[in-house]
């Protein structure tokens, strides 16, 4: 049995009597329409998507609704042939809980396209100007986004695309999305609508923001006419809608592949390109969340049929930073760095020690909890408690904390900066604080890349990995330190935490807790050991 349309069909029974759900539709003879067709682009074909968006997407074909995903890789052609073009673009979805797994052939993409590739570029500019092709999904991490550098200045990659061709092929994904509108606006500007379901707070916005700098550096240098500019600022034409996306969903686990295998499967091994792993499968829990701002213009997908909320901007906003900002994605970075360093396997393992469950729980009931307006559609304490009970805890599904690590210091203005700046802004006590200081402090332990243990491990990537680490690299484990000297520089920066920490009594606090950490192996655990059980 293998995942693909051939094997779906000669091997029906063998996918039946595994408990596999499979597509009723004909799979080839909607790609091949969904080619002539294309509906819906998704950019970031990873993880999250194919079994997110790409199974809405499933859904809606299933019911006649058409909208079959164009689905593009920005970065990496081969993570694409190896997660989806070797499958047919069909994905085997995995959804684990503590009480049982569930199977599922995903098939909502008709296409796959590397937009790195010149070839697959030129596909996706033809997508792009078709007028019934008129939404566009992205899931490309909080870097994607990003145009400016830890100082505010615009990036080296960013200028260099705006001195590049506007109809060439873009690496920035912000530059690539505006070439690909400009080619829409020159092929007579249908309206679209482009959504971010990445983790960050007003993703919509800071979308709309990016490609409306590298646009305007355009017009700046004569190379488009600036009506292009006032075409993506008009929302009847290109809207933005914030959203909020919520489902946990690790890389591919080696456990699951065996489990996969002794299902009767024979492709679904995982294989390691660069650190990551990938396979033909994608392991999920079964909560799920996704809103949108319900800001859309031109035809749109009938999404509420298939339980993602469409509402306004407010509940988006509150929805967003009960999760992003409090009560999941900062406990996540909490249990990222501390399960990094104390060596911890997996997530759920960490939440059956009493020191780091005792820590997230601290940071998410008093810490999180009391900046959290209830957003209406799920109660803040439910969501908390379903988070540190069942979602967290759920040991069928294990979660690698180096995933969770991976980009931290993009994450923390966002998971910690906007918490921080509502303490300031409604004179709250910031000097109580005991867990968001023990983060800060063991992020920075842990960007010495040495464990609890006194024995080195590999950071997860992060773009400012290299510059911090060069302002840490005379800081060794055991030895005297200098904690403000060599913090000073990172706890002043605002574009890290959101926030300037020396205006606030958190950067004294993070100087003595990394000073204790710093101190001998198994002083990570001892610190937090303490201050947490004070
Ligand atoms: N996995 C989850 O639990 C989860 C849940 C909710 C939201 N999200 C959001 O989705 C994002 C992707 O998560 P995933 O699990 O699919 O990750 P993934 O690693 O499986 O996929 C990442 C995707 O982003 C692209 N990408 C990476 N760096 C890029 C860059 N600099 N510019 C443009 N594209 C880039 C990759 O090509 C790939 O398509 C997360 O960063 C997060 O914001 C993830
Ligand atoms: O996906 P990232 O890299 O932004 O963050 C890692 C995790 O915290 C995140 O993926 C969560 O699993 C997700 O936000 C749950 O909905």
């Amino acid at each position: 049995m293998k995942l693909t349309i051939e094997s779906l069909r000669e091997h029906a029974d063998e996918f039946e009597k595994a408990g596999v759900r499979v597509p009723e539709f004909d799979i080839a003879q909607i790609q091949e329409k969904g080619k002539k067709d294309p509906r819906w682009v998704h950019i970031g074909a990873g993880n999250i998507f194919r079994v997110f968006q790409n199974r809405i997407a499933d859904d809606l074909l299933a019911d006649g609704e058409f909208w079959p995903i164009t689905a593009v890789q920005p970065r990496g052609p081969e993570t694409l042939k190896r997660s989806l073009q070797d499958f047919d673009n069909l994905t085997l979805e995995v959804v684990l809980s503590n009480e049982k797994t569930d199977y599922r052939v995903i098939a909502g993409i008709s296409e796959s396209l590397a937009s790195e590739l010149e070839e697959d570029f030129q596909r996706l500019r033809e997508v792009f100007v078709q007028p019934q092709m008129s939404f566009v999904t992205l899931t490309i991490t909080e870097k994607g986004y990003v145009v400016t550098d830890s100082k505010g200045e615009l990036r080296d990659d960013v200028v260099e695309e705006i001195e590049k061709d506007p109809e060439a092929n873009h690496l920035h994904t912000m530059a690539e999305l505006a070439g690909l509108l400009l080619a829409r606006y020159n092929a007579g500007g249908a309206p679209i609508t482009l959504v971010s379901a990445d983790n960050f707070s007003h993703n919509g916005d800071v979308m709309k923001k990016g490609i409306l700098t590298v646009a305007e550096g355009w017009v700046e240098r004569g190379a488009v006419a600036p009506e292009f500019v006032e075409w993506l600022k008009d929302e009847s034409k290109v809207s933005y809608p914030i959203t909020v996306i919520d489902k946990i969903t690790p890389r591919p686990s080696e456990v699951v592949a065996e489990q996969l295998a002794e299902l009767g499967f024979e492709d679904m091994e995982l294989e390691v390109i660069g650190r990551t792993p990938m396979a033909g499968f994608v392991n999920t829990e079964p909560a799920e969340y996704l809103l949108i701002e319900d800001k859309f213009a031109g035809e749109r997908p009938p999404l509420e049929k298939y339980g993602v909320i469409i509402t306004d901007r407010e509940t988006c906003d509150q929805f967003e930073r009960m999760k992003v900002t409090t009560c999941l994605n900062p406990l996540h970075t909490a249990l990222a760095v501390t399960g990094c360093l104390l060596r911890f396997p997996t997530i759920d393992s960490e939440m059956r020690d009493e020191d780091l469950s005792r820590l997230v729980h601290v940071l998410g009931y008093n810490e999180a909890m009391p900046v959290v307006t209830d957003p209406g559609v799920v109660s803040p304490q439910e969501f908390l408690k379903e988070v540190l009970e069942v979602r967290f805890p759920n040991q069928a599904l294990p979660d690698d904390p180096a995933r969770i690590a991976m980009d931290t210091s993009q994450k923390i203005p966002i998971r910690y900066g906007v918490t921080l700046n509502e303490y300031e802004r409604r004179g709250m006590d910031m000097d109580s604080l005991v867990a968001i200081p023990l983060v800060f402090a063991a992020w920075c332990r842990y960007l010495l890349g040495i464990a609890d243990d006194g024995e080195p491990f590999t950071p997860s990537t992060d773009p400012l990995l290299d510059e911090l680490q060069e302002q840490l690299k005379d800081v060794n484990l055991g030895e005297p330190v200098d904690a403000h000297a060599k913090l000073q520089p990172i706890l002043s920066n605002a574009n890290i935490f959101g926030i300037d920490l020396y205006t606030t009594p958190l950067a004294e606090k993070v100087e003595s807790l990394f000073t204790r950490m710093v101190a001998g192996p198994g002083a990570v655990r001892s610190t937090i050991h303490e201050e947490i059980n004070k």
